[in-house]
């Protein structure tokens, strides 16, 4: 007769469908209990999909199995199921009010993400489109400076938060939503839980498209949320230096096996362009990443040099491509920022939503080269 530690202790090896990490892992196996005859196992899931309860249950059941346990029932909490047609892999699209979502990731961190968010946003904004920006950076959520909300206080409705307003574009951020300097270690169901919750209880309006500031690099986050709404498109923000080139190849590698369409690729802090005499002038390289678009059959949308009047943007709240249109950068984001904009409208005339979306059964990770 197996003992609950022994049966908890089967269950870590039980992965989370599409993920690489174990129900223990996650934090989503509750109990074990005994009864008179049976063990019932006490789960508490993320996704409403049934092919995931499915997936879970027939692995369970083959894990346990395997030391003489087969008397087992199941006590699964899930949320409910969205009454919205389902697009993404998890079988759900938890903002459908959203027309397009738009992933922007990079490699590493500090290369200009959430300064390229917020440009290529207003831009696209000014050129017409109903935007929002969800800041889903928990590890370094910066956006509230660079919109100038920084300290501006949550209103709540109901029991949902209102999306604050600055320069066009409706915007909520994690660090909006934490104490300021608050840092927190987050595991992998907490991530899950923070992104879903920005989508779900958001106030979001119809927005044309919603850009997300992603934390650097390819982990929990970028899962999440490619399997809670259809994301139409993911732009790699990156320097030219070539040991940011390889590390942008994980995050375009993350794409392509998310089935997320590659938007294109900003080389940010290409070229620098002296304050005093306008001269440009090349620090880490330029054109470095029109190599790399080739070989992800996708575009450069536009080359950012370093330029004072950028960081100052940000630092100061006055994002460059609003406060300062007649600068080289302000330009150059407009036309990155029309590019973006025409792939998107190309996606999603072209594509039904449910076309784009990641494909892998439940139980293979979308990112794992199987
Ligand atoms: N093209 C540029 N010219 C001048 N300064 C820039 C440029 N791009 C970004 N910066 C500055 O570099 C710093 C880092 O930028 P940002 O916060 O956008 O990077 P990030 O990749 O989002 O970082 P993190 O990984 O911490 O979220 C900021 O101070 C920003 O103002």
């Amino acid at each position: 007769m197996a003992t609950i530690a022994e049966i908890k202790n089967e269950l870590g090896k039980v992965l989370y469908p599409g993920f690489q990490k174990s129900i223990v892992e996650f934090g989503f196996l509750k109990d074990v209990e005994q009864n008179a005859d049976s063990y019932v196992i006490h789960l508490d899931i993320t996704s409403s999909a049934p092919e995931v309860e499915e997936e879970l249950k027939k692995n369970i059941s083959t894990v346990l199995g395997s030391i003489g346990v087969s008397n087992i029932a199941f006590n699964i909490k899930k949320p409910e199921a969205p009454k919205q047609q389902s697009n993404s892999t998890s079988g759900q699209n938890i903002a459908p009010q959203i027309k397009n979502f738009v992933m922007v990731s990079s490699g590493k961190g500090g290369v200009g993400k959430s300064t390229t968010t917020v440009n290529l946003a207003i831009a696209a904004a000014m050129q017409g489109k109903k935007v929002g920006i969800l800041d889903a950076d928990i590890y370094g959520p910066n956006i509230p400076r660079m919109m100038g909300l920084r300290g501006a206080e949550v209103e709540i409705v109901g029991n949902k938060a209102k999306p604050f307003s600055a320069y066009g574009v409706d915007v909520m951020s994690m660090g909006s939503l934490m104490e300021e300097g608050q840092s927190l270690i987050w595991r992998g169901s907490m991530i899950m839980k923070a992104i879903q919750q920005l989508l779900r209880d958001i106030l979001w309006e119809d927005l044309d498209i919603l850009f997300i500031d992603m934390p650097p690099g390819t982990g929990d986050a970028q899962l999440t949320l490619a399997q809670s709404v259809p994301v139409t498109c993911g732009v790699n923000v990156t320097t030219p230096q070539h040991v940011a080139l390889d590390d942008s190849r994980r995050s375009l590698d993350m794409f392509k096996k998310l089935h997320i369409p590659i938007a294109g690729i900003v080389e940010n802090m290409s070229g620098f362009i002296c304050p005093k005499c306008g001269e440009e002038s090349d620090i880490f390289g330029m054109g470095t990443c029109d190599d790399l678009a080739d070989q992800y059959n996708t575009q450069v949308l536009g080359m950012l040099p370093i330029e004072p009047a950028i960081r100052e943007g940000g630092d100061g709240g006055k994002p460059v491509v609003y406060c300062q249109p007649e600068s080289e950068s302000a330009k150059r984001y407009m036309q990155a920022a029309a590019k973006l904009v025409a792939f998107v409208d190309e996606v999603s005339e072209k594509a039904s939503n449910e076309a784009i979306q990641p494909t892998t059964p439940a139980g293979v990770s979308a990112c794992s080269s199987k």
